[in-house]
């Protein structure tokens, strides 16, 4: 693949830390693809010795993909491409022994954690959501900065910071009882290991001798001391970034890092990109204005060959449905008159809450679409629970597994019994499982209750053996049966229909175990185990990003949409409050949405189209909004604005909207 003077100098120089630091759609990730297919083919690397992080799923698999396409199936097996978080667990993985971790360990996601840290806080706490979660949030933010829990005790100052220290304490000690990491853990725990142990870190030394990162402006301490523990003094590694890309402060991300990385290695090479192969010169322009609003650290300039495109539409609409009426309107139009396709179209919003009007609009046009984000697969509840069994199956101390699935379907166990059994566990400090097996347990609980807990616990028992010993896909396919799931769906479900549905998606989850399990060509078959800890992570990491390809107008969020690109995209909700953020207003942390803004307005290839509503309901109530003041910031000049003054009442509504939509279809339906 083409490289241009400055591409290509990033490419060659390996024999010291190389930055690249440049500005949206400048080639970064271009060049980590092409870099690893250089290292590969032309200085005697072997793939299996190159590792590439990135921070999402979709991220990592363009990559992985790119790379394949220069160097082909055999050049490149062995080389690693993944999330920081994945390459955490791989690392958890195989040094279990030396962490002195249990094999079979759990992932808890975000719902366990809640319902973990709900579990060990006193009953006023335990109702307050919101202080609930920033106690959430102070743990993450003290494992993400390498603080374990003495030395959080020892620091904390205030009574609240003391008593989060506290509960820090007892969350990861339970934790550990429960033989379950979380998100966090997976980044710190191998962090912590590779910086106490010479040992494991020489083998991961050995192991990629050459790292690249891409996004590199997103990683919090933990990560970027985890990657300069795996570089080591040879540091051979290329990271690139953008500092006006870093969108994650909220989890910890330190834009600082880039700054850093100069100080820590005298040597880096730094490399500057300047030219933008994918916008059109109006849109970069618009991207470049918006963001000089921000203070700078680095200076950065971005210049576009593409030709200077089409004015930046601002749509303003009624309200919100009006305003997905329109986009869908837009896209059904252009479509028909630019023969482009589905996938062609992004619409980008700022949370997914805004995603819903757009979905129902697309569904009553009949256009396909695919929306990452908001439901995920895994968060439907028959997936949570067959997940959960899974996890019971593999870790038998993991109590939320245990306890989201010990009465679903229902065995008779009242709310009696499991508050003695609980009380039990805790005062033998072993977990809900071990206890159904205590003797002790038949003293306190009497007849049918004991009975209904010792018959289940011995069922799993019997169900894990099978699953380790003999057919895993069998004894994986005998627990649907067994706990006769399908009635259960149809018992439970409002209808017969949405039963179905359900049923549908056990089907999908099965599919997808039945794979791993048996393995194909490319990929060995896995453990039950495995199977069960890639499908928690894939979960956590990606919320819905499905695997197909479909020809479908794409649905994200601002976030979601960082290194991707489209022809067309529509920024939805351009107003006060919503994009900039209210929180952010409110923090003076406007300038994180600034930021949030040049990655959405840096997706577009082609046109770009701003909307916003006049009037929006938020939290049951419809207010007037105000237009964003990102608009404003924009070169007016580019700017076409349309329906300034939206149409007013619902009849005017239904003429220019959906009178609109009508046409097109009848268009669409004459044969050409
Ligand atoms: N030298 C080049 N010649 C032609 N096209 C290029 C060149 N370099 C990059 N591109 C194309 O430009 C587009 C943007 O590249 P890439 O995604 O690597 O940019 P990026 O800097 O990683 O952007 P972002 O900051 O959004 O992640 C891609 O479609 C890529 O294929
Ligand atoms: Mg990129």
């Amino acid at each position: 693949m083409k490289l241009n003077p400055k591409q290509d100098e990033a490419v060659k120089y390996i024999s010291g830390p190389c930055l690249v630091l440049a500005g949206a759609g400048s080639g970064k990730t271009r060049v980590i693809t092409n870099k690893i297919a250089y290292l590969v083919q032309k200085c005697e690397y072997q793939a299996r010795n190159i590792a590439a992080v990135t921070f999402t799923n979709k991220a990592a698999k363009e990559m992985r993909e790119r790379v394949l396409q220069t160097l082909g199936k055999q050049e490149s097996k062995g080389l690693w491409v993944s999330t920081f978080h994945t390459l955490g667990l791989e690392i958890i993985k195989k040094e279990l022994k030396t962490l002195g971790f249990k094999p079979g360990f759990s992932l808890f996601d975000d719902q366990d954690t809640n319902q973990l840290l709900a579990d060990l806080t006193e009953d006023e706490l335990k109702k307050d959501k919101d202080l609930l979660n920033l106690l959430k949030m102070q743990i993450g933010s003290w494992k993400n900065e390498l603080i374990l829990p003495e030395q959080a005790i020892r620091e904390a100052r205030e009574p609240q910071k003391a008593l989060f220290a506290q509960l820090y304490a007892r969350y990861q000690n339970q934790l550990r009882a429960y033989n379950a990491l979380d998100f966090d853990d997976l980044i710190m725990i191998p962090t912590l290991l590779l910086s106490s142990n010479a040992t494991s870190r020489e083998r991961w030394q050995q192991r990629f001798r050459y790292l690249l990162v891409d996004e590199y402006q997103d990683t919090n301490t933990s990560q970027y001391q985890l990657v300069k523990l795996l570089v080591g003094e040879r540091a051979r590694f290329t990271v690139v970034g953008d500092d006006d890309q870093s969108i994650y402060s909220w989890r910890g991300a330190r834009p600082q890092n880039l700054v850093l990385l100069s100080k820590d290695y005298p040597g880096l090479r730094l490399i500057k990109l300047e030219q933008n192969y994918r916008s059109a010169g109006r849109i970069l322009k618009a991207a470049n204005i918006l963001i000089a609003n921000n203070p700078h650290e680095f200076e950065k300039k971005l210049f576009s060959e593409l030709g200077y495109g089409e004015q930046i539409k601002v749509i303003g609409c009624r309200d919100e449905e009006h305003e997905s009426e329109r986009v869908v309107a837009e896209i059904i139009s252009h479509k028909f008159m630019k023969r482009t396709s589905y996938k062609d179209y992004a619409i980008l919003y700022r949370g997914n809450h805004q995603a819903r009007g757009f979905e129902k609009s697309l569904m009553s046009n009949r256009i396909p679409y695919k929306i990452s984000g908001g439901m995920s697969f895994f968060s439907r509840s028959e997936i949570k629970d067959i997940m959960a069994y899974l996890r019971l199956l593999v870790n038998q101390d993991d109590d939320n597994a245990f306890l989201r699935i010990v009465n679903t379907p229902r065995r008779e166990i009242g709310t009696v019994t499991l508050e003695k059994l609980g009380t039990l566990a805790n005062e033998k400090h072993q977990s809900l499982f071990a206890t159904c097996f205590d003797n002790d347990l038949g003293y306190r609980l009497k007849g049918r209750g004991f009975n209904a807990l010792a018959g289940f616990a011995r069922w799993v028992v019997e169900l894990s053996d099978n699953a380790v010993r003999s057919d895993t896909l069998e004894a994986v396919k005998d627990l649907v049966r067994n706990i006769n799931y399908e009635a259960y769906l149809y018992e439970s479900s409002p209808s017969a229909k949405a039963a179905e549905m359900r049923m549908k998606n056990v089907s999908e989850l099965y599919r997808w175990i039945t794979d791993m399990l048996t393995g194909d060509a490319d990929n060995p078959p896995m453990t039950l185990a495995e199977v069960v800890s890639k499908l928690t992570l894939r979960d956590m990491l990606e919320r819905n990003e499905e695997e197909d390809e479909a020809d479908a107008v794409q649905l994200l969020t601002l976030h979601a949409s960082k290194g991707l690109e489209y022809p067309y995209v529509f920024m939805v909700g351009m107003e006060e409050g919503l994009l900039p953020h209210q929180v952010s207003i409110d923090e003076d942390n406007v300038d994180e949405e600034r930021r949030l803004a040049y990655v959405g307005i840096t997706r577009a290839q082609q046109e770009l189209t701003l909307t916003y509503a006049k009037i929006r309901r938020q939290f049951g109530e419809t207010s007037q909004t105000e237009l964003s003041r990102f608009v404003q910031e924009l070169p007016q000049d580019d700017l076409a604005f349309e329906n300034k003054k939206a149409p007013n009442t619902q009849a005017e509504r239904m003429e220019k909207g959906q009178a609109r939509v009508a046409n097109l279809r009848a268009m669409l339906k004459k044969p050409q």
